[in-house]
């Protein structure tokens, strides 16, 4: 019987040493032999990188590289030549390992890729055999389950449903209601300014905000506005706690603390949905008392609006494919992808228009040729296609500072991309600022600023066409931009109609990035209202 025992004891023990030693093994598999495996594979064709570090990959010499960049603001000789600071390690490992190279994130692999041909073939040709990066998730808590981290059919219904709501009919019904929250930020400056001396100082950033959560506030709710407002309002508080937590996220498990912040952001995520919830009730039962005494003139105005919360409503409703659940995280996701993009766009147009007065003055005269010289006259949705050198301002900011700099994607299956064999879970880091940057394609003035070169369209604007995407490209590309550019040149012309605007003393150019490209220092410019004028 003692025998026995023994011998089963035994027989326990050596089970679970194998067990622990294949865990063991498979372990250090990833973390080690897996790396320089693929390493080998990788030299093997040519693409070589920064050495993997047991554990931690290059994060270290990332991180440092950063650090180091952005510790001085932009040199004023070159002041636009932004690349070695906002993505400092790819500019340094590029000059010498090219422009394809492998890095390492952690244990996982990460092949940079900047040529055209290359990011053709990711996000078009072979797309079926990548998917969306996974983001972490207290970014996804951001974000929301919607559209921007979706795949596959649910994907695809979401696509569907959702589109008609950026076709440029439905958006231009949307220009008088931007229109009239600049000009309300205008008279408030207007107002500031007269008080102060005829010239006012403001941090433009937080002001673009609200302009640019006006826009997706009607985009999402149409006539339901006030109450979505209220809604977006919250969703606005919640993402500054987020954005809090993300500077947090290497303390494992720090959104489940129940600490103040966090019990806050849980309260309102709760109030979020309820509100939600609530309205969504209202509009599934077609409740048409819900407007409020703001918007009755709208709601006649506005009979046949597509926002985004009607079209998901009717999807539902026609064969039960979007549960409200699914709408929830979508508002979600519209808020976070719609209102901070936009901003940094306003923000950078409006920085570079202060940096070259000469184009200022250009867009201003079009913009009163086109729209007229009376501060009380709002431009109307026929007047902003003809605001070309507008656009062309607009195309060159997204150009030098494209809002988001970069973006990933993963090889679902072994896949060959520039004739470099991929292994399945590889990921691809595609930097669409150095890809703007890239001399190869822009010429030798890359870094300047220079919006005469999206004259001819931004297709022909470089040697290769494309050179330019900021909002992606293939399937996948951004949703949202023509109520982008829709917002951006409307709340530029307002702006140039009524003020000479010029960089505060208290600016520092240093664009840098924390999920968006932003302006290190904030965004101070000076704000001098204009006589009104004849126009030429
Ligand atoms: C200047 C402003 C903007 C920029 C630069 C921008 C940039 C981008 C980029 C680069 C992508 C593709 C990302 C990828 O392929 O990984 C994207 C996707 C997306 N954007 Fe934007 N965006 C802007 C404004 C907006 C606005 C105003 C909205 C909403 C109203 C929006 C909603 C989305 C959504 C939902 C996606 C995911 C689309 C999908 O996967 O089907 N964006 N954006």
């Amino acid at each position: 019987m003692m025998a026995a025992v023994s011998w089963s004891g035994v027989a326990v023990a050596v089970t679970a040493a194998c067990v622990a030693l294949h865990v063991a093994a498979r372990v250090l598999d990833a973390v080690w032999w897996r790396p320089r495996r693929l390493e080998a594979h990788f030299a093997g064709q040519g693409v070589r990188g920064p050495p993997y570090r047991f554990l931690v990959g290059c994060v270290r010499e990332m991180v440092s590289l950063m650090a180091e960049a952005t510790a001085s603001p932009m040199p004023a000789s070159q002041p636009h030549n932004a690349l070695p600071r906002v993505l400092a390690f790819y500019h340094y490992w590029r000059k010498i390992y090219g422009a394809t190279f492998l890095i390492w994130f952690g244990p996982t692999p990460r092949l940079t890729v900047a040529e055209p041909d290359m990011v053709r073939e990711i996000f078009i040709t072979k797309a079926a055999a990548f998917d969306r990066y996974e983001a972490h998730p207290v970014v996804r808590q951001l974000e929301g389950d919607g559209l921007v981290s979706l795949h596959g059919d649910k994907w695809a219904l979401h696509r569907r449903v959702l589109t008609p709501a950026f076709f440029p009919d439905n958006l231009n019904r949307l220009v008088p209601h931007v229109g009239r929250s600049v000009a309300k930020l205008a008279e408030t400056w207007r107002a500031m300014a007269s008080a102060g001396g005829g010239e006012v100082e403001v941090d433009v950033a937080e002001w673009f905000q609200a302009v640019a959560e006006e826009a997706i506030t009607r985009a999402t709710f149409g006539r339901s506005y006030v109450s979505g407002r209220v809604v977006f309002r919250m969703q606005a508080r919640l993402m500054a706690f987020a954005s809090e937590a993300f500077r947090k996220v290497l303390v494992p498990g720090y959104r489940f603390l129940p600490t103040k912040k966090n019990r806050m952001s849980w309260g309102l995520d709760r109030e979020i949905r309820r509100g939600l919830i609530r309205l969504i009730g209202r509009r599934s039962g077609g409740d048409a008392g819900e407007e409020d005494d703001e918007n009755a003139e709208m709601k006649h105005k506005d009979d046949g609006f597509k926002d985004l919360l009607g079209l998901m409503i009717n999807a539902g409703a026609v064969n039960k494919a979007m549960p409200v659940e699914d709408m929830l995280e979508e508002c979600k996701t519209f808020f976070f992808a719609g209102k901070q993009t936009t901003t940094n766009l306003l923000t950078w147009a409006t920085v570079l228009l202060a940096m070259h007065p000469e184009w200022q003055e250009r867009a201003r005269r079009e913009v009163l040729a086109v729209c007229g010289d009376d501060a009380g006259e709002l431009p109307t949705k026929d007047h902003l296609p003809k605001l070309k050198t507008l656009g062309m301002i607009l195309n060159e900011t997204l150009r030098l500072y494209p809002p988001a700099v970069a973006t990933i994607r993963r090889a679902k299956c072994d896949v060959t991309v520039g004739g470099i064999a991929i292994p399945r879970d590889t990921e691809l880091l595609v930097p669409i600022m150095a890809i703007h940057h890239d001399a190869r394609f822009w010429g030798a003035d890359a870094a300047q600023f220079n919006p005469a070169r999206f004259a001819g369209g931004a297709a022909r604007a470089a040697k290769h066409p494309l050179a330019f995407v900021p909002f992606g490209l293939g399937s996948r590309m951004c949703i949202g931009q023509n109520l982008a550019i829709l917002e951006a040149k409307l709340t530029m012309a307002i702006l140039l109609q009524r003020f000479d605007l010029k960089l505060s003393p208290n600016y520092v150019h240093a664009p840098t990035v924390l999920m968006l490209l932003y302006p290190q220092y904030g965004a101070p410019f000076i704000f001098r209202p204009r006589q009104s004028q004849p126009s030429d």
